[in-house]
């Protein structure tokens, strides 16, 4: 077999190098060329796989380690009979544990507590069903707008859903989670636009982690040039690689999509697209997580009853948002800089790698909750 990966996706020789031939390629720089006898292409979210790049009817396998789909023709693929697989969910608790870090770096900062705050989730899908779950666990109050899935009506929970207009008008917190759609009947591109920005109250947190265009940054920046109050926290742009200089120096925080950057999730991932592959080829061969998944590294007692301050001191001990910030900042100018940071992205932790002990039942629970490890003495 014949493989083409992209060659920043972890673990590809370990998994696929026994019986194949490995191609790597940067993802951006795949091109039609390198599809040329090509049996299987893993690409990342940075290929757009279509027909100018798939015109080569070798291919018959497609996976991509993401859980957004957008940059993949789909309809071309199933037309062509190409199997197509992505990750679903795998980076769910790594983009959760992101938009906590960003929340309790500002909380911190402008001095709030988020129990007082209320965080309008929309898209509650993986990442904010999960993100509702913790917020929930913790006791932030949440608004939930997710109309395809209000719907499908196959939610389990008992919160009604809401509409955006209403989370625009009553969150304090609005932090988006849905796929980059363009049309249909409930398209996300520009879903924040000139209107919906004008119209959000005066500082109201805005948190993007789902795809740069599902807000119009042009719009965003306009708005805040022309002295809107907003605190803005970005991980997704919408001229990525490239990015709006002025609009970073107007974010609160600015992030090189990394958001579901952590070992655990790109181990997931990438696991994931190997199992199916192995599914689809009938090969026999299940790989063990454990042997890819890192082990725990820390260790830690807690000596009273968790609250925000003390929260908020764990997730920066797993994971501090301020650093990516300025690694942003630092390098958003240099050429190639917003790929170079994702691509030497240090080996960011999820809080499942944190081991806590406490002999206090109420911190057990509330750990357990928010997904980290807890022994009690
Ligand atoms: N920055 C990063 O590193 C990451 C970004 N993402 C992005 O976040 C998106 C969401 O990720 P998941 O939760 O895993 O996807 P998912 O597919 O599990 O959930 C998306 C949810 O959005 C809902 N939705 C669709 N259109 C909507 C609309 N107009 N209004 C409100 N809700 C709508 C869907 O019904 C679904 O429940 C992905 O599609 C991807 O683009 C995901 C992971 C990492
Ligand atoms: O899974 C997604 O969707 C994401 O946005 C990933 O964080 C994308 O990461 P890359 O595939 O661009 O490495």
């Amino acid at each position: 077999m014949r493989i083409l990966v992209d060659k920043d996706i972890p673990y590809i020789h370990k998994l696929f190098g026994l019986h194949n031939k490995i191609v790597v390629c940067a993802g951006r720089a795949i091109s039609a060329k390198d599809i040329r006898n090509i049996d299987t292409l893993i690409v990342r979210s940075v290929t757009k796989v279509n027909r100018k790049l798939l015109d080569d009817d070798s291919i018959k396998f497609v996976g991509t380690a993401t859980s957004g789909v957008d940059h993949i023709d789909q309809d071309y693929l199933k037309k062509y009979g190409i199997n197509f697989v992505y990750a679903p969910g795998n980076n769910a608790a790594a983009v959760v544990e992101y938009v906590f870090a960003a929340l309790f770096w500002l909380a911190e900062r402008d001095r709030f507590f988020l129990r007082d705050k209320i965080i309008g989730i929309v898209g509650v899908g993986h990442v904010g069903n999960l993100l509702y779950e913790r917020l929930h666990s913790f006791g932030i109050h949440t608004l939930l707008c997710d109309p395809p899935l209000a719907k499908k009506n196959i939610s389990k929970r008992k919160h009604s859903w809401k509409s955006f207009e209403k989370l625009v008008s009553e969150a304090d917190i609005l932090t988006f989670h849905t796929p980059l759609i363009y049309n249909g009947n409930y398209p996300t591109w520009h879903m924040v636009d000139i209107d919906v920005l004008e119209a959000l109250p005066t500082n109201c947190i805005l948190i993007n982690t789902s795809r740069g265009s599902v807000i119009d940054n042009h719009a965003l920046l306009k708005v805040l040039e022309h002295g809107k109050k907003l605190k803005v926290v970005l991980d997704v742009w919408e001229t990525e690689p490239e990015l709006s200089l002025p609009l970073l120096s107007y974010v609160d925080i600015g992030t090189a999509h990394i958001a579901g950057y952590t070992l655990e999730s790109k181990t997931r991932s990438i696991t994931q697209i190997y199992n199916e592959y192995c599914k689809f080829f009938n090969i026999f061969d299940t790989v063990n997580l454990s042997e890819l998944e890192p082990s725990v590294i820390c260790y830690l007692k807690l000596q009273r009853k968790i609250d925000e301050m003390l929260l908020n001191k764990l997730i920066k001990f797993v994971y501090n948002i301020h650093c990516d910030d300025l690694l942003l900042r630092q390098f958003a100018a240099v050429q190639g800089g917003f790929d170079k940071i994702r691509r030497r992205y240090l080996d960011r932790r999820e809080w499942s790698s944190l081991c806590v002990e406490t002999d206090i039942d109420y911190n057990n629970e509330i750990l357990a909750n928010l997904g980290m490890n807890t022994c009690c003495t």
